[in-house]
């Protein structure tokens, strides 16, 4: 168990986490979300002690980071796939962070055996592409044999096989009773992940919540409707004191109605309907209406917060969002 008590950690006039207050829960994955910017990265160092807050505080099972006697046994992350020593080979890294943990030498085999590296566990690590350090990243956190892993943005570098992977890593991680706390951009991998969501905009605590209450509360729902008789539709529905959005190929949105009602609207009027479909709003745009306020960078045309006019997954969003930081 993790937990964070008014954490905050300013870098001069930048607050970077504002009094974040929460607790990482075993036996499931906890998905950490928030924009580009949110104060993910600056937490979580914060919980490995190699940030110090400003103020409030975090406990690992009830201790503080640096009074744990031997912390990888406590708990592992990944934040940064490239820390590793280039010039070293997969195998001598862990070796050398094992001799300095006192972590048995036969476990270096094992964790390579996990992540997949035990053909190129001789191989030095400079060499290896994105995905191949991501895993020896993971081989790293996984060494201690922790309760407690912590991964910042995984699957960044990861082929769909290696993204399908640590999916199921951390579940079965998490299965074992595990805690883990995994950061992403990829709104439709943590609907796969997670079973809990802590969401932060601007260093604040935004959501604490279940995967499926989080969809619950902040999922817009709303009908859509795709008729040949367009115009008629929308003066119809305009007359019935309904506001019709458009939403492309044809089709527009309604909030406020049910299809029931739409229908019957419709056959009131002799409109001829081609499709009549309840649709609720996705994790990507329950989530970007959340943080709507609190977005430091803003892609181009993807700064409202409303949902989008189809129903595709994350990626698309965290691609043209990321893409724009510092531009
Ligand atoms: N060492 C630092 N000095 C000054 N400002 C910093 C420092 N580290 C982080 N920040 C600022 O603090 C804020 C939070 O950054 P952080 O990297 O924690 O966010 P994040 O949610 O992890 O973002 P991303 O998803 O882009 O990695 C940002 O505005 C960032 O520019």
């Amino acid at each position: 168990m993790i937990e964070l008590d008014g954490l905050t950690k300013h870098f001069g006039s930048k607050v970077a986490v504002d009094h974040l207050s929460f607790q990482v829960r075993p036996g499931m994955v906890t998905g950490f979300l928030g924009p580009n910017g949110a104060g993910k990265s600056t937490t979580m160092r914060m919980m490995l002690d190699l940030d110090n807050p400003t103020s409030g505080n975090v406990r690992i099972d009830g201790k503080r980071y640096r009074e744990l006697d031997e912390p990888l046994k406590y708990i592992g992350a990944l934040l940064d796939a490239k820390a590793m020593h280039g010039g070293r080979s997969a195998y001598n890294n862990l070796l050398c962070l094992a001799q300095a943990n006192r972590i048995p030498t036969a476990r270096v085999d094992q964790v390579l055996d996990v992540v997949g590296l035990t053909p190129v566990a001789r191989k030095k690590s400079k060499g290896f592409s994105l995905g191949m350090g991501q895993r020896l990243g993971i081989a790293s956190a996984l060494l201690g044999d922790p309760e407690i892993l912590m991964f910042d943005e995984p699957v960044n570098g990861l082929d769909p096989e290696g993204i399908h992977w640590i999916r199921n890593l951390m579940k079965s991680l998490a299965s074992e009773g595990r805690t883990i706390f995994v950061s992403s951009h990829l709104m439709s991998e943590m609907a796969l992940t997670a079973d809990h969501l802590i969401v932060i905009g601007q260093g604040k605590l935004l959501a604490d919540t279940s995967m499926a209450d989080f969809i619950h509360e902040n999922s817009r729902s709303f009908v859509r409707l795709r008729s040949p008789q367009r115009e008629r539709l929308r003066e119809v529905l305009r007359e019935s004191g309904l506001t019709a959005v458009e939403a492309g190929s044809g089709t527009v949105e309604i909030d406020g109605a049910t299809t029931e009602e739409l229908g019957e609207l419709a056959a009131r009027h002799q409109i001829t309907l081609h499709e009549l479909s309840s649709q609720r709003a996705s994790l990507e745009e329950a989530f970007m209406q959340m943080t709507a306020g609190s977005v430091e960078y803003h892609a181009h045309g993807t700064s409202h917060a409303g949902p989008p006019s189809d129903q595709q997954p994350g990626p698309q969003w965290g691609q043209s969002y990321q893409s724009d930081k510092g531009a």
